[in-house]
């Protein structure tokens, strides 16, 4: 079945016209949940030097991996450890991934991520801190954004806390590209799924496999898939569950899956979830009496936490 590609609007966030930025970015949210991220201000140079630390820590033998296994939803996951659609796949999907968390912020927070040992990738660190930094602001400033596109002052997300040192995961992913044999269930690279938190900011090094179904109906079967390219210079950008949730379902987070194709594949995604005791309670703007709010208020570490015991198990 030819699988069409799925027309996603772009976004320029230097754009100086901000009021019509966030009537574009509203009008993605209704009819996507995923949009194209330009000008965001992280340089190709750093992102092809992620790139590059990413490959080097998983080209590392296994055991050395495994030195530093996901404690505090930070560190390494190995190739089937991660099964975000159990009904799909029993084997879980065909991917590893390194997650790195705030990299600064009060407390020990920075103190709890685990780095590979700076004698085998000296710049590894560096280069992921400064990747995260970056990724940060121009998360801040999307969040500015999407507080304007949901007519809420510009700085509603930091007045309610969230982004009072939010709670941002830079996800490294590897998808070593191999086919599962084809006699047995089809071994997804991620099975279908919709992200947890606030927002998403992806990079692809290109390799395709993306897929979004962006039908309203999430229940909606038979589901229709349609390919996510990258796109030079541009973050995919999509939204979660709980900025769904906070929206009361006027923005959607919307189903997505990786495909095998038999290619080797990198990633970086970076989930921007609000601040652990930021509460999550149906925006103003976003309900009335014929559409009142559908979920109850919830602290986000205790939405997200069932979220991650789920996957994780
Ligand atoms: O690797 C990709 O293109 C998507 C990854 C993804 O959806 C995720 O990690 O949540
Ligand atoms: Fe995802």
């Amino acid at each position: 079945m030819t699988v069409s590609t799925a027309k996603l609007p772009v976004i320029d966030l230097s754009s100086p016209d901000r009021l019509s930025t966030a009537n574009s970015i509203r009008q993605a949210c209704v009819d996507y949940g995923f949009f194209y991220l330009a000008n965001h201000g992280v340089e190709e140079e750093l992102v092809k030097r992620a790139f590059e630390e990413s490959r080097k820590f998983f080209s590392l033998p296994l055991d050395e991996k495994m030195k530093l296994p996901r404690k505090e939803h930070r560190g390494y996951t190995p190739l089937y450890a991660e099964n975000l659609n159990p009904d799909s796949s029993s084997k879980g999907d065909s991917k590893e991934s390194f997650y790195v968390g705030p990299v600064r912020g009060s407390g020990n927070k920075a103190e709890l991520n685990q780095w590979p040992s700076p004698e085998a990738l000296p710049s590894w660190r560096s280069t992921m801190e400064s990747y995260h930094d970056k990724v940060m602001s121009a998360g801040r400033r999307l969040i500015s954004l999407i507080a304007l596109a949901l007519n809420l002052d510009e700085d509603y997300f930091d007045k309610v806390g969230a982004m009072n040192e939010p709670d941002a995961f830079l996800r490294l992913i590897h998808y070593p590209g191999e086919l599962g044999s084809s006699d047995e269930e089809l071994i997804y690279g991620a099975s279908a799924h919709s992200d947890y938190g606030m927002t998403t900011l992806l990079i692809t090094d290109g390799v395709p496999g993306l897929q979004a179904c962006v039908c309203r109906e999430k229940s909606r079967e038979p589901r229709v898939w349609e390919d996510v390219p990258h796109v030079n210079g541009c973050f995919i950008v999509n939204i979660g569950d709980m900025m769904e949730r906070w929206t009361n379902c006027l923005f959607r987070s919307t189903l997505h899956r990786v495909m095998p194709t038999g290619q080797e594949r990198y990633s970086m995604a970076f989930f921007l979830d609000p601040n652990p005791d930021c509460i999550v309670q149906c925006l103003d703007s976003c309900c009335s009496e014929s559409w009142p709010p559908r979920f109850p208020a919830i602290r986000s570490w205790d939405y997200l936490a069932e979220r991650f015991r789920l996957t994780y198990g």
